[in-house]
């Protein structure tokens, strides 16, 4: 038996701060129509895809920083992307900054299937970076100001033929996320990233980003049994250079898939969703041999 499914990585190069929505959707839906020309179902675009990556900036002025933001989705910029996804007949994942009808803002991700509907949608919990103005740094990276953690949870969803879930950039890091989607049953989790090559705090890691990152997400499908497109806005980004790598990963933690530049670029694989059995029903059966008595200290308060 099979569930076969070919799904697409959409990676974005560089966003100019000044390359407005509809540049950038025009950018996404031609990356669309690659990816449906390759017989993509699904296409999965990066964290934050409709501006350049703004945590970067200290801002103080409200109406600066709402300007980051989308109070609608589907909205009129956005419009022309969900208006070719029903032409075509693809699904995407859009990352962007969510701003709610209270003020409260999130990192924010949605599935959207291929009839235009939203199926999904994930508001980030692991935000990294610090809240307050550190103008040492070469840029910043001030998502803890900009942004709310989460309030949803990590859904996992019905969707193209099987479970789906959702987590964005530094999630990935975290085994807790990988878990907690596994535990839902997610079989696909599709994500987005803009990682800088440089860490200012730890620069001895920069020559490790592009090893951590498919460190933690092929430890994710492997430890959890499922398929993951993690897919990067890569290249220098207003003086901060992004890494790219992105990559479509099996259950077995395998890559089959992988960016060659950082620009836009499509990536893409045909995946069978019944693999994950493969590591489900086997190494990582969880009912037989998951001991969530022993596991206490992981939900313990911080500190
Ligand atoms: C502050 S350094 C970590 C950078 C982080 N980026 C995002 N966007 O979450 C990441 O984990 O890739």
């Amino acid at each position: 038996m099979s569930r076969k499914l070919i799904v697409a990585g959409a990676q974005l190069g560089p966003i100019a701060r000044d390359e407005d929505r509809a540049s950038a959707v025009a950018r996404l839906c031609a990356l669309m129509r690659r990816a449906h020309a390759r017989g993509a179902e699904l296409v999965v675009f990066p964290e934050l895809a409709l501006t350049t990556f703004f945590p970067r900036w200290w801002m103080e002025d409200p109406a600066e920083i709402d300007a980051w933001f989308e109070t609608e989705m589907p909205n009129a910029a956005v419009a022309p992307l969900f208006a070719l996804a029903r032409e075509l007949g693809i699904g995407f994942h859009l990352g962007y900054a969510e701003r709610t009808p209270e003020g409260r803002r999130f990192n924010t991700a949605i599935l959207v299937d291929a009839s235009g509907e939203i199926l999904s949608k994930y508001r980030k919990i692991h935000l990294p970076g610090h809240f307050d103005d550190q103008p040492w740094r070469p840029f910043q990276h001030l998502e803890k100001k900009y942004f709310e953690k989460g309030d949803l949870g990590w859904p996992v969803v019905d969707g193209f033929g099987g479970r789906m879930g959702i987590c964005i950039c530094n999630d990935r890091r975290w085994p807790e996320t990988w878990r907690v989607l596994g535990l839902g049953g997610a079989e696909l989790v599709v994500l987005g990233y803009n990682t800088p090559l440089h860490y200012p705090p730890a620069p001895e890691h920069d020559h490790l980003q592009h090893f951590h990152n498919e460190l933690s997400v092929q430890a994710g499908c492997y430890q959890n049994g499922l398929w993951a497109v993690a897919v990067a806005k890569a290249g220098m980004e207003e003086g901060s250079e992004l890494i790219g790598g992105s990559v479509i990963v099996a259950p077995t933690g395998e890559i089959v898939a992988k960016a060659q530049t950082v620009g836009d670029e499509v990536i893409s694989a045909e995946i069978d969703l019944d693999r994950c059995a493969e590591i489900r029903a086997n190494i990582f059966d969880f009912k037989a041999h998951r001991e969530p008595g022993d596991y206490g200290a992981i939900t313990a308060k911080k500190g």
